[in-house]
């Protein structure tokens, strides 16, 4: 069954404050959804695998750790998604990038897919897939059905805000998907806006509205 993790890091939650709040400008929007997706991806990477070697430093020899080459795949759900890449890269330089494109059909609350371009290996890669908002839950579960359909096996999905339908719904669909929230609303408003939410991620970050 999935687990729902909700990271509730002081830095984290401090920083959520100022990206919910509407009179948080563009800039200031953007550069706060970078630090917090940095910030997520420092725990959520908490289990990764480390190897022991040894190496000299300048006093004597050391056994010592590093990373044991588990390769990571990050997989922005377009548009909003893309805010969340750059801070978790920093982090996670050799993580390779897929995209999936996806819009939320504002009437039917449905979502449409329009892009897909993916890292040829995802079946050998830990993926984490990222979206500030897991609303109906509609978007991450058709990228996660697009991905597992092209061969991946290995998920974890990342959002900043979800709504509780959003949550029930990938994990039913996707029991061995993890989630990772900095915070779970609420409940949906009759436009499938998450209350009390931050808005449209898409447009705050890019200036659309
Ligand atoms: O859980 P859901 O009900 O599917 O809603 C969440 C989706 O809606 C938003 O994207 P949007 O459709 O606004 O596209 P955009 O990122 O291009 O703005 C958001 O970034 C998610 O992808
Ligand atoms: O609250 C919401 C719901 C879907 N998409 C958003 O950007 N915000
Ligand atoms: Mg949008």
């Amino acid at each position: 069954m999935a687990n729902v993790y909700v990271l509730d890091h002081p830095l984290i939650q401090h920083k959520l404050t100022y990206i919910r709040n509407k009179d948080t400008g563009t800039k200031e929007f953007r550069e706060l959804v970078d630090e917090v997706a940095a910030l997520m991806a420092f725990e959520i990477t908490r289990d990764m695998p480390l190897e022991e070697i040894e190496i000299e430093t300048p006093v004597t020899t050391a056994k010592t750790k590093i990373l044991s080459g588990k390769k990571i795949g990050l997989i922005p759900i377009l548009r909003a998604g893309l805010g969340m890449v750059d801070g978790i890269l920093r982090l996670i330089p050799a993580a390779k990038v897929g995209h999936v494109g996806l819009y939320r059909d504002p009437e039917t609350l449905k979502p449409v897919e329009y892009y897909i371009k993916l890292p040829s290996d995802i079946n050998e890669r830990e993926l984490i897939v990222i979206d500030p908002m897991l609303a109906t839950g509609g978007s991450a579960n058709d990228a996660i059905h697009s991905l597992k359909k092209r061969g991946a096996n290995n998920i974890k999905l990342m959002c900043l805000i979800a709504a509780p339908e959003g949550v029930e719904l990938v994990k039913k669909e996707h029991p061995d998907v993890d989630i990772y929230l900095a915070a779970l609303d609420e409940k949906l408003n009759d436009h499938g806006y998450i209350v009390p939410g931050l808005g449209d991620a898409g447009d705050r970050l890019f200036g659309t509205k």
